[in-house]
């Protein structure tokens, strides 16, 4: 897989513990994931928040302080507890660490941009890794950034990161607020950031986060205009960020299908996707896939099975259940179920799709049986 340049934003919620306070396994476990994706080739710039909500405590605060001064003052106790924190679960790692604190008018004035661009360039060079926060302490209510989801897609814009990873506690953005709608439905994919999702995310979901999946929305729109892809969600272990990165996260991809794109894409495809479900296609379809540049329409399927949503990758099989290949659909399963067989104008007006194509050909790759992974 080719070598990106990734930032990973990091919220306060997956840094500490259930009272507040900096969690050291949260920390060394993120660092873990961070020096795996390094050692991989990538390039890394971390937005951190935490520095808030690791230092309130110290300070004698029951919860994390609502006034300015209050998430100043707790600021200015937690950032270095978060500093120490990184710099020795990295030096474990081999990795030197470079703290950098921004304010938003660091990034308006043009000078201090491209400044603070060419030094990131250097730190990267070099093989650090910088460590992004906004600086509150000093930050002046009214011109901060908001909130890190929006100074993480502003840094990965300046840097010219091919990918954003925000990790939060949720795995990735609903169609409502999921800790307090269980029939909320989990996005897979999406190419892009429309208004109805943004009416979707809503607040904060912890008491030490701040912008909720609303912010990270935001963010993704904005890094999408920059021309970064994103990824929304969470993960365990060391592997957590390579998994993300070439396509198995557990989360929501925005803007995934042109990062995948060309050889990388059919690559993914093959090796890395997992199926969430097949579907079967007759012998016109199937001889139709095999050739070059064909989608796969709903006229030639017969049958769906699994509950695949939309942006999910499927098996495509033969009428003998042979896998003949695996595509990204654009239509969910019962969607699927409903135009079998139709179409494309019937099968239009039965999805409300604007496409008639169930897998678009530059998201499908034949594949001989015995090259399939899964
Ligand atoms: N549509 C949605 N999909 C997923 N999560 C949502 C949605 N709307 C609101 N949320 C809330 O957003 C929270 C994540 O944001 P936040 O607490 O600010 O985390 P962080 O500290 O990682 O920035 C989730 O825990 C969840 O409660
Ligand atoms: N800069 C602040 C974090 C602000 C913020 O956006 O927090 P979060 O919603 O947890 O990403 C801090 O370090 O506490």
């Amino acid at each position: 897989m080719k070598k990106r340049r990734v930032v990973v934003k990091i919220g306060s919620s997956s840094l500490t513990d259930t009272c507040g306070g900096l969690s050291k396994p949260k920390v060394q476990e993120h660092a873990a994931a961070i020096a795996l994706l390094m050692k991989s080739g990538h390039e890394v710039v971390l937005v951190s928040s935490g520095a808030v909500a690791a230092g309130f405590r110290d300070l004698g605060y029951a919860v994390r302080p609502g006034t300015t001064a209050g998430k100043q003052a707790a600021a200015a106790v937690g950032q270095g507890l978060l500093m120490q924190a990184y710099t020795d679960a990295f030096r474990s790692h081999g990795i030197v660490t470079a703290q950098l604190l921004l304010t938003r008018q660091d990034l308006m004035r043009k000078e201090r941009f491209h400044n603070t661009g060419r030094m990131l360039e250097e730190l990267l060079h070099r093989g650090a890794l910088p460590i992004v926060n906004e600086n509150d302490s000093v930050s002046v209510e009214g011109i901060t950034f908001g909130d890190n989801d929006m100074l993480s897609a502003l840094v990965a814009g300046l840097v010219h990161a091919d990918f954003l990873a925000i990790l939060t506690d949720v795995n990735g953005l609903y169609d409502g607020n999921p800790n307090h709608d269980p029939d909320a439905k989990k996005y897979t994919f999406i190419p892009e950031i429309h208004d109805g999702l943004l009416r979707q995310a809503s607040g904060a979901g912890s008491s030490v986060g701040t912008g909720g999946m609303r912010s990270k929305v935001l963010a993704a729109r904005t890094a999408g205009s920059l021309g970064v892809h994103v990824f929304i969600g969470t993960g365990d272990g060391a592997e957590k960020l390579l998994d993300i990165v070439e396509g198995r996260g557990d989360g929501t991809y925005i803007g995934i299908s042109s990062l995948m794109s060309g050889k990388d894409s059919k690559r993914w495809l093959a090796l890395c996707s997992v199926p969430a479900g097949s579907i079967t296609v007759d012998g016109g379809a199937a001889r139709a896939l095999a050739g070059k540049g064909t989608s796969l329409l709903p006229v030639g399927i017969t049958s769906v099975s699994g509950n695949f949503k939309q942006g999910e990758v499927v098996n495509v099989l033969d009428e003998d259940g042979e896998l003949i290949g695996r595509g990204m659909v654009n239509y969910p399963a019962d969607t699927v179920s409903k135009i079998i067989g139709k179409p494309g104008d019937e099968a239009m007006k039965i999805s409300g799709g604007t496409t008639p194509e169930v897998i678009h050909c530059n998201r499908w790759i034949h594949l001989k049986t015995k090259e399939a992974v899964r």
